[in-house]
């Protein structure tokens, strides 16, 4: 892999990306101005974030969902600390939407008592790993290493996200303090009907039956992946530089095993279960399990 430290930026104890990040904004977090009807959309990179941006662009726009708007749904939910449009976020009416990667020690307190409404997404992590080497090495073109070398990196927490167990834990622990629904990346990916239903219900949105079955259809990855304000495909076409892979690669479970050696994958269960030890929330490994069995 490219030096990750030329790629990455250090701040506070945390790895951005350096590329387009708001280092303005991020040396001022604190003075961000929350809104009570500011909606995040919080994750760890590769745990469905574009889904996520798209799907709240098809349920709090209209002409989003009917096809009639041109604006992607990066212009819609922008990112909080990338400037990938250059655009002036603090501005923009309300409710504001956003992304975000942020872990709950840098976001800004201003939460506490405006209680945003936050939706934190999560995906099995061993499936993020692979996700994530894809997303270096076809579309950032940047991983010249093997997944070895990732996977070492990912476990050493030396990516943009830093360790993936410090930002899930991060926001769990400080649930109470936040208005904050948890979407399991699985759970959508079994059931996006269910899920979005979830979601509206958490943003107080009410769809007509027509409009669900919009949103739906929109949100499912095939369509979202043909979809050019949906598919990010545009951006990754910015520099010029032709990509051999797309931001919607694979959308499934369990890719991991195509890609973990056994070896691999019981350093990786041992690390879960230390790290993880009596967090409740429900991890999805296989696209055979079952949403409820424990
Ligand atoms: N509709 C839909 N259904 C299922 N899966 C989907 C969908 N949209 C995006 N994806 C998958 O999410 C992965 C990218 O994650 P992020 O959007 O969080 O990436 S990023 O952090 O913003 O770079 C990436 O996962 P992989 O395919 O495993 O690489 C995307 O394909």
């Amino acid at each position: 892999m490219e030096n990750p430290d030329l790629s990455l930026y250090k701040y506070k104890g945390y790895y951005f990306g350096r590329l387009e990040l708001r280092i303005g904004l991020l040396e001022n977090l604190e003075d961000f101005e929350i809104r009570e009807d500011d909606v995040f959309v919080i994750t760890y990179p590769k745990s469905g974030t574009v889904w996520f941006q798209q799907i709240l662009s098809l349920i709090y726009f209209e002409e989003h969902r009917k096809r009639a708007g041109s604006l992607d749904t990066n212009d819609q939910v922008p990112f909080l600390e990338y400037s990938i449009k250059h655009e002036d976020i603090v501005k923009r009416p309300s409710p504001r939407l956003f992304a975000t990667h942020l872990p709950y020690y840098l976001f800004p307190s201003g939460m506490k008592n405006k209680k945003p409404k936050i939706i934190y997404v999560y995906r099995n992590p061993k499936d993020v790993v692979c996700s994530y080497y894809y997303f270096f090495k076809n579309v950032k073109l940047q991983v010249t290493g093997s997944f070895e070398k990732f996977f070492e990196q990912f476990l050493e927490g030396k990516v943009v996200g830093s360790l993936w167990f410090d930002h899930i834990k991060g926001w769990y622990e400080h649930k109470s303090l936040c208005n904050i629904q948890f979407m399991m990346y699985e759970e959508m990916k079994k059931d996006l009907r269910g899920s979005i239903v979830k979601v509206c219900k958490f943003l107080g949105k009410e769809l007509s039956d027509e409009d669900m079955d919009a949103v739906v259809t929109q949100a499912m990855f095939d369509n979202m992946k043909s979809d050019p304000r949906a598919n990010y495909d545009s951006l990754m076409e910015l520099d010029g530089i032709p990509r051999n892979g797309h931001f919607l690669r694979k959308g499934t479970i369990g890719d991991w095993k195509n890609h973990m050696t056994v070896e691999q994958n019981e350093r990786f269960d041992k690390i879960f279960q230390r790290e993880m030890k009596d967090f409740p929330l429900k991890f999805i490994w296989d696209m055979n399990e079952e949403l409820n069995s424990k």
